[in-house]
């Protein structure tokens, strides 16, 4: 349960998806935007190239939005540049981090040490995350084979484009964290800065702060997945980025750990691009209501994840309705789902499609959403919620909305 000292010191505190929000962590949007191309959109998990001016602008009426309501506004780029601003750990984490690029040539290796550590902290770690094209970096005396006979491909480090998707790096459950192990190459590297930020930031390093899950654990869950539905109540995707052991795994150290949490709702969602996290198609925006993708509910299967009386896991398929199902696991006489984009299946399937589902709670019945969803927002209105719109035509191509863009570290819990 919330600990005793007050909400503002606390560096971990989410025991719910709507409690008051205090402090969030973004990552604005950067030159990594402008380093997609059309051959690798796919692979980069992108489909198509967003405007970067256009995209920040975006992005901080987003944290403007955010701030005029009270919530501490932290960016990763700026937590990751304090912690390696120490030489040591800057050493320490270059070496990981080049080494999880692939960049095991040492001649090259060693070239993009030097490129990297001639710059200060924050440039080099903008330029991390926008990507070394290769033209950017004349590799002195690499008499190697690849520095002789170049392939096509453009860049030594990939770009990062997905980093202001936040969510997904991590999520923070109860007073810890759970450190993501992502499913694709193209956004593995993204979990290394909470890695180190966690481990060395001041913010957190001496809070005793609980790793639920590790990125060194070889199944894959994405914060996106991971939703907090109350102090006792998880609902986790089973989805196209979060496999069922990662799940599992994590169920044991929240319902075995000494944790507030007694269940898990584990809901099987379609493995599509479009679905890709649970949070694409299902979020909480008040005390007993949820938006949902009305696509979803056929086809969605729930399971029940408790603590058995010996240490082990007990599993129960639920086949009540999901109302049911939410409102027994919430101790309410019911809940309301609000269909995303309404009945209409072409309205839903485009308002779901750039993130129409994908609300951000910033306190009970108040929520950001993207203002080019607009079916799904007069919708939550006509049932009683605040709707806080942000401008969304550039940040929506990197399939991703509100909640996607944020993970919240500090909530103010509900009871
Ligand atoms: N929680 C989320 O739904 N995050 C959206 C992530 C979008 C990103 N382009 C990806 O495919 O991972």
């Amino acid at each position: 349960m919330e600990s005793c000292v007050s909400i503002d010191s606390l560096s971990i505190n989410v025991y719910s998806e709507i409690g008051v929000l205090k402090k969030v962590l973004l990552h604005r949007p950067g030159k990594e935007i402008e380093n997609l191309v059309p051959d690798y959109l796919g692979r980069l998990l992108f489909d198509d190239i967003p405007y970067l001016k256009v995209a920040q602008q975006e992005h901080d009426k987003f944290s403007d939005v955010l701030r005029e309501n009270g919530v501490e506004v932290l960016y990763v780029e700026n937590l990751i540049a304090d912690v390696l601003n120490d030489d040591n750990i800057k050493n320490e984490f270059i070496e990981e981090f080049l080494n999880e690029s692939g960049i095991i040539l040492p001649v090259l290796k060693d070239a993009l040490k030097e490129y990297l550590l001639s710059m200060n902290t924050e440039e080099m770690i903008d330029t991390i995350i926008a990507g070394i094209r290769k033209d950017d970096v004349k590799l002195k005396n690499v008499n190697s084979l690849s520095g002789i006979i170049k392939d096509d491909y453009p860049f030594y480090l990939d770009p990062m484009p997905n980093l202001y998707f936040t969510r997904d790096i991590g999520a923070s459950i109860g007073n810890g964290l759970s450190i993501s192990r992502m499913k694709t190459e193209a956004r593995r590297r993204e979990t290394l800065f909470i890695k180190y930020i966690h481990k060395y930031h001041d913010l957190f390093k001496d809070a005793n702060i609980p790793l639920w899950y590790d990125r060194t654990m070889p199944f894959s869950i994405e914060g996106g997945d991971e939703l907090i539905l109350s102090d006792e109540v998880m609902a986790i995707g089973c989805s196209e980025r979060t496999s069922s052991e990662a799940i599992e795994i994590l169920a044991k150290n929240l319902l075995n750990g000494n944790t507030s949490f007694k269940k898990i709702l584990v809901f099987e969602i379609p493995k599509a691009r479009s679905f890709m996290h649970l949070d694409t198609v299902f979020t909480m925006v008040d005390y007993d209501k949820f938006t949902i993708h009305s696509g979803i509910q056929g086809t969605l299967s729930v399971y029940e994840i408790s603590n058995g009386m010996d240490g082990t896991l007990k599993y129960r398929n639920d086949t009540n309705s999901l109302e049911n199902i939410l409102s027994n696991a919430l101790g309410l006489d019911y809940v309301e789902l609000i269909k995303c984009g309404g009945g209409d299946p072409i309205i839903s399937g485009r308002e779901q499609w750039n993130d129409g589902s994908n609300t951000l709670a910033i306190a009970p019945g108040v929520v950001v959403t993207y203002e080019r969803n607009y079916v799904s927002n007069e919708l939550l209105e006509k049932r009683g919620i605040k709707v806080l719109r942000i401008p969304s035509a550039e940040l929506s191509r990197g399939r991703g909305g509100p909640r996607c863009m944020s993970m919240p570290l500090v909530r103010e819990s509900l009871r």
